[in-house]
């Protein structure tokens, strides 16, 4: 084991590999240990990224449960996906039982230990994993809107034919159907976005439910989604565990809503290192509302069970 810090991945199905594969290529400092259910299954994996070995240092090997319990970060995949068509709310019954098998096998949790979750619905997960986990709120957060922040990054680059990078813009709210964009405070350089020339002619609801189908489109061609939400964790446990206190639009507690909802912050070794205060315009606000509310409807349902 060539480094001193470890990363568990628990779910080593199609997501769980993309995130260790992104990590072993970016070369995240850290051993990375994949859990499953499935034992023969996570052994291929680990197998299969041994191949990868000639590009990258980083180790990945088999680990347990409980032994994910004492790494630096926990990634938590491990769920069922979306069938096609099928809204990532409608996973919440069959994951929080997952989610709650998981923290209960990983006790007693390291007390530093970050953990990120990326199973859907990922903002309901993460309020009911901040509740079951006994750890501080700013060391559990989910991966929320950076992937759907990053699908909108994609089209606007292409649009205005610019490096992603020069693009400041987010998606908000909801890792989910609820999401929209804060095109209000959206960046090209340093300058308002919607005052660029080429997005004079853009149909900006369009370029959203783009975004927002997006998952959809993949999942009903090819059963599942993996390769974009592989780098934007990769990326995040490099933010952990480099300290680069990178600004992500990730999921993490909101004290003016009191719920788990996507929101930029930045984020270092300490987790959530700051939530970043969003200035949002009339629609704006009114969209957030809307996410605010699904998500609590569903936190409300959900967390008093789970605790029990
Ligand atoms: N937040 C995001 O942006 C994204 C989230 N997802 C979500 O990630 C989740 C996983 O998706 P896939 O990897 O495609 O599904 P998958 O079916 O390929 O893999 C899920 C894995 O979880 C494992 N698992 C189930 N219960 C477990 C337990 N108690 N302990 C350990 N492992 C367990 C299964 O054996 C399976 O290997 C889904 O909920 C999906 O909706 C997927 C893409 C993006
Ligand atoms: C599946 C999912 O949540 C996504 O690709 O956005």
């Amino acid at each position: 084991m060539p480094y001193k810090h470890k990363i568990a991945v628990i779910g080593a199905g199609a997501v769980g590999a993309s995130i260790a594969y992104a990590c072993v290529l970016t070369k995240v400092p850290a051993n990375v240990v994949m859990v499953d259910v499935d034992k023969r299954m996570v052994e291929g994996q680990v197998l299969d990224l041994s191949d990868v070995g000639f590009l990258s240092p980083v180790p990945v090997s088999v680990g347990t449960v409980k032994e994910a319990g004492q790494c630096d970060i926990i990634v938590i995949t491990a769920g069922a996906k979306q069938r096609p068509g099928e809204p990532r709310s409608e996973l919440v019954e069959r994951n929080r039982t997952i989610l709650k098998s998981v923290i209960d096998g990983m006790q007693p949790i390291r007390k530093d230990a970050i953990m990120i979750l990326v199973a859907n619905p990922v903002d309901v997960l993460t309020y009911l994993a901040q509740q079951l986990s006994g750890l501080p709120r700013k060391q559990v957060f989910g991966s929320g809107t950076f992937l759907d922040s990053m699908r909108l990054r994609g089209y606007l680059a292409d649009k205005l034919q610019v490096q992603q990078n020069a693009l400041h813009c987010y998606v908000l709210g909801e890792h989910g159907d609820r999401q929209f964009v804060g095109w209000s405070t959206a960046n090209i350089g340093c300058t308002p976005l919607l005052s660029h020339p080429l997005m004079k002619d853009v149909d900006l609801a369009t370029i959203e439910r783009q975004v927002m189908r997006k998952a959809y489109e993949i999942i009903d061609r090819k059963g599942a989604t993996c390769f974009g939400i592989g780098g934007c964790v990769a990326s995040l446990c490099n933010s952990v565990l480099n300290d680069r206190r990178d600004v992500r639009p990730v999921s993490c507690w909101d004290e003016k809503h009191q719920v788990c909802l996507s929101t930029p912050a930045s984020v270092g070794i300490d987790g959530i290192e700051e939530v970043l205060e969003m200035p949002l315009n009339e629609r704006e606000q009114k969209a957030m509302d809307v996410a605010v509310k699904a998500i609590k409807d569903a936190c409300q349902r959900y967390s008093n069970e789970e605790t029990a």
